[in-house]
């Protein structure tokens, strides 16, 4: 006869709580000029993926195609698909709304309604996603605890959020993002409009969220691309042409040992 073993073991890592994002064959326009090739890109739960390349090659473009924020600009285009955990978000089983709200964004100026109080601009998140709460402070100390702001600002919730710091304004839209508990949140140059303290800060938010939320970041910054990501995508596009994917791997080996000399000639600063 057996029996189970009783000693105590070391538990298993949780398993991370966001969504996995894949596009299949995305390409994009902007009327007739075709800005984007044939992106395919896995991006994973629990990792932080991050899109750098140099300016122009399309990782905005590519970050959009990724919540249907794309479709909003008169004129522009897709065609391939973006999987949510197996679901084609542009394949009519998920409304645009419901998209949205499982795939956050956070831009790259800080865009919080500033004569609205901070708890206000923090619920607003559901507002805009015409979510309901039934625990609504909890659920703003919640978010505001996740985004890493709550003790800046727990004595002040009722204060106007144009009050807060640049880098506090961001984590305050962090935190509105989080509102609706999204499985995937895109980021779009979130620090640069930020000094290099408030950008530390948002780098540690992004590092506790990891497991909580799946982060694609579009960056320019290489040093960040190193702090905060696992994952990396290296876009360029040759003049005239549309942007690609060069090379995607683990952030080590992009940086460590390319495969394509572009990508080590972008990663060591020679040009972009
Ligand atoms: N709204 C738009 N209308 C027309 N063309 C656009 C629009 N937005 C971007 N583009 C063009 O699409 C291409 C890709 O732009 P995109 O902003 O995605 O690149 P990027 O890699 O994010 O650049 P950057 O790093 O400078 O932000 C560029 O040639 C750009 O001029």
């Amino acid at each position: 006869m057996t029996t189970e073993a009783s000693t105590p073991t070391t538990p298993a890592p949780a398993a991370a709580e966001g969504g996995t994002l894949r596009a299949e064959r995305v390409s994009a326009w902007f009327g007739t000029r075709k800005v984007l090739e044939d992106v395919n890109l896995e991006m994973g739960a629990g990792a932080v993926t991050a899109l750098i390349g140099p300016s122009g090659c399309g990782k905005s473009t590519f970050l959009r195609t990724l919540n249907r924020m794309h479709e909003i600009i008169p004129g522009a285009s897709l065609a391939g698909s973006v999987l949510l955990d197996g679901d084609d978000i542009y394949g009519g089983t998920l409304r645009v709304t419901q998209v949205r709200r499982r795939v956050g964004m956070v831009f790259q100026k800080p865009n919080p309604f500033p004569a609205m109080s901070i708890a206000d601009n923090v619920a607003a998140g559901l507002r805009l996603t015409g979510t309901r709460a039934t625990d609504r402070d909890g659920l703003i100390e919640d978010s505001l605890r996740r985004a890493g702001l709550w003790n800046e600002v727990r004595n002040r919730l009722r204060a106007p959020a144009g009050g807060l710091s640049g880098g506090q304004q961001q984590r305050l839209c962090i935190a509105r993002s989080l509102t609706v508990r999204p499985e995937v949140l895109l980021m779009d140059e979130p620090c640069s409009a930020l000094d290099p303290t408030s950008t530390r800060r948002i780098e540690e938010t992004i590092g506790e969220l990891r497991s909580q939320v799946t982060i694609i970041i579009v960056t320019h910054n290489m040093q960040q691309a190193q702090r905060v990501s696992q994952r990396c995508a290296f876009f360029l596009a040759a003049e005239d042409q549309p942007g690609r994917v060069v090379e995607s791997g683990p952030t080590e080996r992009l940086f460590g040992d390319p495969e394509d000399p572009r990508t080590a000639d972008y990663v060591h600063g020679r040009f972009g």
